[in-house]
């Protein structure tokens, strides 16, 4: 049975970036998916983007929802300080399990917990069975039509406190209406966009942070 892209894009990750080194797990990923196969990682331009937003919350708990191959997941793991934690969430196991060995060779595993399963049903079982209180930063890679639902199950489920950062990749492309509909015209959330490019492509993207006010 031949590999999968995600299968291929871990192998190169194995074969060439070094273990323990998050950063070379990240330029081995940029590297393959820019030369040989796109795939939708954060990519280095937005990638950027996301590490500025995580250095200015410097987040306990992270939160992502959309894990894929594990790279957005590194990027955030990478920069969290002693005693945080990511967790982050992926329906698909095939790509789950992916991700878990980039999580491994990266080095990251003991600051990241991988739920597989959907985000309106981990979501609401945050608190109880994982712990959690509220969630200081939240990065938004999923399916684009639920980062509106899930921002109110979020408000919900009484995760979000005052000045919870989200950050939603892909606003433009594949694009996320709804969602930047309902934050910019929420008095709830604070909105600022960061113009970018589609990840390894030319063409135009951006990130959306959503701050919110309690
Ligand atoms: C949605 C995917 C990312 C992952 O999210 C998991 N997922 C989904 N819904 C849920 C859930 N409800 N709960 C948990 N996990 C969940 C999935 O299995 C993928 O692994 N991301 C994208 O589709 C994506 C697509 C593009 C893109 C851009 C231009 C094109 F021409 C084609 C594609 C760019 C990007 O930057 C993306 O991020
Ligand atoms: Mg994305």
């Amino acid at each position: 049975m031949n590999q999968s892209k995600e299968e291929r894009i871990l192998n190169f990750v194995l074969q060439n970036a070094v273990r323990g080194d998050p950063c070379s797990v990240l330029e081995a990923i940029d590297k393959y998916c820019s030369q040989k196969e796109w795939s939708m990682n954060v990519g280095s331009e937005k990638g950027l983007i996301l590490d500025k937003v995580v250095e200015e919350v410097s987040p306990s708990v992270a939160l992502e929802l959309g894990t894929y191959c594990g790279y957005s997941g590194v990027r955030i793991a990478r920069l969290l300080k002693a005693g945080a934690r990511l967790l982050t969430v992926e329906f698909n196991p095939a790509f789950a399990a992916v991700a878990k060995q980039v999580f491994e060779f990266a080095g990251v595993q003991d600051k990241v917990k991988l739920i597989e399963g959907p985000s309106d049903e981990i979501i609401p079982q945050l608190k109880k069975k994982y712990e959690v209180d509220t969630v200081d930063f939240v990065f938004l890679d999923h399916w684009k039509d639920r980062y509106k639902p899930d921002t109110i199950l979020l408000q919900e489920c009484n995760l979000l406190r005052k000045g919870s950062v989200l950050l939603a990749d892909n606003v433009i492309i594949p694009g996320a209406p709804e969602f930047l509909n309902y934050v910019r015209n929420n008095s709830h959330f604070q909105c600022t966009n960061y113009p970018a490019h589609l990840e390894y492509m030319k063409a135009s993207d951006a990130m959306e942070k959503a701050v919110f006010l309690g």
